[in-house]
């Protein structure tokens, strides 16, 4: 498995980090097949897995148990949780114990949250308990309510500036890697060549140090719109379609279960319970 400090070593050998997220047993086994650097169980699960409209209503509960599922199914990857909405805001005992939660109790071996200035002390205290951080700037989905949509973030030199600013002071608090989301390519090249730490981008381009994307959406299983930034690697969703359809209509005209899905009694057996009829 790799750790922080290899995920800097890449950085430095320009070597591009992939990241993916899963959110249940068989697709981290998938994910670690494919030798993805790092799984993100993302709090977008509650958007792909849960069918919430947004990440808002994700809980930790949720977050502990899609990430022991996760963990079950990859053993070898290194394993971020989101800590998810008002988690990490209400006071710092509470904050403390839910990434405690998150690391001892689900087995990830470490966190993201959202957001810059007023995360910073959290970014710092959760590094020094020991506890591993990535920040995460740009579009944060948490703050879809504040913000009025998911919009790209960033765009103008002023606001592009600021995100600059905070990007430095995250990797000051200790984090170890930056999710940049929904930033113009600008945006992410001057931050991930400021940074020491790996910058990793979902809608930021290709100068970032590595990529995220969210599996439902790579793989095009249960999405309909995509953001733009999203490519579809495959179409998952079609595969599972034919093959319900298929078992469907199999059912239906008795063509399935066959001789060799079927389990049989000895002929003295058939005897004796339909007695010779
Ligand atoms: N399936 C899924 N994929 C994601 O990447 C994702 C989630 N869910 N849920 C949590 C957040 C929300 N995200 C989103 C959702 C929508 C857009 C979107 O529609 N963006 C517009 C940009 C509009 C503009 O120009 O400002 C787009 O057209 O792509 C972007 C990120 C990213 N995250
Ligand atoms: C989109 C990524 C970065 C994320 O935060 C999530 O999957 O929740
Ligand atoms: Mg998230």
């Amino acid at each position: 498995m790799k750790n922080t400090a290899d995920f800097l070593t890449m950085k430095k050998n320009n070597e591009k980090i992939a990241m993916i997220t899963a959110y249940d047993f068989p697709t981290a086994k998938y994910v670690e097949e494919v030798k993805a650097d790092l799984i993100l169980v993302g709090d977008s699960l509650g958007m792909v897995a849960l069918g919430y409209d947004s990440t808002i209503p994700v809980t930790m509960d949720d977050m502990i148990h899609h990430t022991k599922a996760v963990k079950r199914g990859a053993k070898d990857t290194f394993i971020v949780t989101d800590m998810p909405f008002m988690s990490y805001h209400v006071s710092f005992e509470n904050t403390m114990e839910n990434a405690k939660r998150i690391i001892q109790e689900a087995g990830a071996n470490a966190v993201k949250v959202e957001g810059g200035g007023e995360v910073i002390p959290i970014i710092k205290k959760l590094t020094m308990a020991g506890v591993p951080v990535i920040g995460h700037l740009g579009l944060t989905p948490q703050s879809v309510g504040v913000i009025g949509g998911y919009k790209v973030q960033g765009r103008d030199a002023e606001s592009a500036n600021a995100l600059i600013e905070e990007a430095k002071k995250i990797e000051a608090a200790g984090a170890f890697a930056l999710v940049l989301e929904c930033v113009p390519q600008e945006v992410a090249k001057k931050v991930s060549e400021v940074l020491a730490i790996p910058t990793i981008g979902i809608g930021a381009g290709l100068q970032t140090d590595g990529q995220v994307l969210v599996i439902n959406d790579l793989l095009s299983y249960g999405v309909e719109r995509v953001p733009k930034f999203v490519k579809k690697f495959a179409n998952v969703g079609q595969v599972f379609v034919s093959g319900l359809q298929a078992y469907v209509d199999d059912v239906k005209k008795e063509a399935f279960p066959e001789q060799e899905h079927t389990y049989k009694m000895k002929e003295d057996q058939i005897e004796a319970l339909y007695g010779g009829k």
